[in-house]
């Protein structure tokens, strides 16, 4: 694990020197892909969408790129986004290339390490290389390594090329989705790293309290109706699926979450169910590079890197 300083890279883990708190660093490409070009919502930088240009670089382990995968898989997407998956492994030289079981080569560079891919884009970049990440083949730069901003570009950029239809964020409930993303990122996506990665046991429970009570929250809405937002799939469910889907498996154990399991929640184990059952989305979850991921990489929780057995029949 580590960070670019000046575009030279510099193998450290992150900073919870003060208060213990882990504390999520920004992403640093913002531009939007789009369908003619055109700038994104905010203004941002457009990029044309066009069949074969783009590469999304994801691991299998990493929740944020993860979501990535399920829209790309939803809107069928597979023939015109190609995909390249690092290792799972994440030590001394950040994500890699290196051979294994599920990892994709580098066909832009040949890059041993993601972070080269970052200094091609941005030579004398400052922070962390991340995923998931949108490469342009034509312009030989990142569009972005923000997953919540990659899938609203991808519910909708490819449409006119023969993406499938569905839209994961309507209009007509995108302030409903915003204020339920809001509210899981915080206390769920995120709580769940600042729990595992607090150096305090301050900062630890500070974390886990409200994880708890926010999943007993989603629980008793979903044991009452199938999805978080309206009567259909949406955004919200994709984004809350990816932690709950790890939860048992590693949040549990290895970022000490550990009040409960998924599986005592009767709501959210049917709701990770449905989720699994839909077309496409049980191909994009793969417990070996999770479960390998986090008890490998993460030497100062599991400074073994003993990967556990269990649990028997994650899902
Ligand atoms: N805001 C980013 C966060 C992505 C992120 O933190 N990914 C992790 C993998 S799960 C990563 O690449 N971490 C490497 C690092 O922080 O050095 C997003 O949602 O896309």
């Amino acid at each position: 694990m580590g960070v670019l300083v000046d575009g030279q890279w510099h193998d450290s883990w992150y900073d919870t020197a003060g208060d213990g708190r882990f504390k999520r660093e920004d992403a640093a490409f913002r531009d939007w892909l789009s369908a003619d070009g055109g700038p994104g919502p905010d203004g941002q930088r457009g990029h044309r969408a066009e069949a074969g240009r783009y590469r999304l670089y994801v691991s299998l382990a990493c929740p944020w790129a993860h979501r990535t995968l399920i829209v790309r898989a939803l809107k069928g997407l597979e023939d015109l986004l190609p995909v390249s998956v690092v290792h799972w492994r994440m030590l001394e030289n950040g994500w890699t290339f290196e051979e294994g079981p599920g990892v994709t080569p580098d066909p832009v560079m040949g890059a041993r390490f993601l972070h080269q891919l970052y200094t091609r884009a941005r030579p004398g970049m400052n922070g962390r290389v991340t995923v998931p990440m949108l490469w342009d083949q034509a312009t030989d730069s990142i569009v972005s390594n923000e997953s919540s901003e990659l899938i609203r570009m991808f519910n909708s950029a490819y449409d006119a090329l023969g993406a499938r239809p569905g839209d994961f964020c309507p209009e007509s409930l995108r302030v409903q989705i915003d204020a339920v993303n809001g509210r899981v990122y915080d206390a769920v996506n995120n709580g769940v790293y600042r729990a595992g990665f607090a150096t305090t046991q301050d900062a630890y429970e500070e974390a886990v309290r409200p994880l708890f009570s926010t999943l007993d929250w989603l629980d008793g809405e979903l044991a009452q109706r199938s999805w978080l937002v309206g009567d259909r799939l949406t955004e919200a469910d994709i984004r809350l699926f990816t932690t709950l889907v790890r939860f048992d498996a590693v949040y549990h154990g290895h970022f000490k979450c550990n009040l409960r399991r998924i599986a005592d929640y009767p709501g959210l184990r049917a709701f990770v169910a449905r989720m699994m059952a839909i077309p496409g989305i049980a191909a994009t979850v793969n417990f070996d590079h999770i479960k390998r991921h986090y008890y490998e990489s993460h030497r100062g929780i599991n400074p073994t890197g003993i990967v556990p057995l269990g649990p028997l029949q994650p899902y």
